[in-house]
């Protein structure tokens, strides 16, 4: 069987042996597992009951990042990361369902968004997320449309937390000679020259226009590891997790799409892992 429904996750399964799990929460994707090798990092502490968001795997940020830093922004009422992450999403059902690949489909719509977020950000909208799982290919697909009588503006992101064995031997390539916004050292503006980023400290950067993952219109890059201070200061992370972690987040951050009403936005990330 190669989609179990279950009351709180959906399971995919490939023939090979490859898994992937996702939450109605958020339609987080908490797991991948490349026949039986995870590849995505979940907190050992983070909650999975839907009463935060979840500390691992792809939470999609949707309509901010972050927090608005222009309190005229349509979005500057919204908890940091926006509402998608803690809004539980309806379940579509397969659409795809092969030899080769296994897909499926969750929606969200401006009406079965927790009551006082539909507040801060009152506008109709509808969300489909698409997960497509094939041997060592995953795919993330999200469509916004604006249901609205009005242009809308948003931010998306895939916060993608990969799972690795130690973090003082990772290194992200393919970010050099492009410049980045630097969260750490007071959002100065710097040009990597380095042909990777290493991790020795917190990282907290935004990318634009970097092509670093196979990526369907989504432009930015957001590199983050908490390190250890602010690892510490999360209650869903464990001290030492910083280690076994890194996220390298594709999105559109760096500018809010706007998007007209009754028009739709597409795009996504297909991360395929070399063995
Ligand atoms: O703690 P969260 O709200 O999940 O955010 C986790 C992290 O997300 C992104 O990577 C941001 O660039 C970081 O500044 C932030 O700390």
């Amino acid at each position: 069987m190669p989609v179990e429904v279950l009351e709180d996750k959906v399971i995919l399964k490939d023939s090979k042996g490859s898994s992937a799990e996702v939450y109605y929460f958020g339609a987080t994707v908490t797991s991948w597992k490349y026949r039986g090798k995870e590849l995505l990092f979940l907190s050992k502490k983070s909650l999975l009951d839907g009463t935060k968001g979840i500390r691992g795997g792809i939470p999609i940020i949707f309509p901010q990042f972050a927090k608005a830093t222009d309190s005229s922004a349509e979005t500057a009422a919204l908890p940091q990361h926006g509402l998608a992450r803690i809004s539980k999403f309806e379940w579509n059902g397969v659409s795809v369902d092969n030899e080769s690949e296994v897909s499926v489909r969750f929606g969200l719509n401006n009406s079965q968004v927790p009551e006082n977020l539909q507040k801060d950000w009152p506008k109709k909208f509808k969300l489909i997320f698409t997960v497509t799982l094939n041997d060592d290919t995953l795919k993330t697909n999200l469509s916004v449309k604006n249901e609205d009588t009005a242009p809308f503006d948003f931010n998306v992101l895939l916060h993608t937390y990969y799972s690795v064995p130690d973090i003082s031997k990772v290194s992200v390539e393919g970010l050099q000679n492009i410049s980045y916004i630097d969260k750490v050292k007071n959002f100065i503006t710097v040009v990597d020259n380095d042909k990777s980023v290493k991790f020795t400290q917190e990282t907290d950067r935004i990318y634009g226009n970097a092509f670093l993952l196979q990526r369907i219109n989504l432009k930015d890059s957001v590199v983050w590891n908490p390190w250890i201070d602010k690892a510490k200061g999360m209650s869903d992370f464990d001290d030492d997790e910083y280690k076994q972690m890194i996220c390298v987040e594709p999105g559109h951050v760096a500018e809010y799409i706007i998007l007209k009403s009754e028009e739709s936005w597409e795009g996504g990330q297909i991360i395929q892992y070399k063995h």
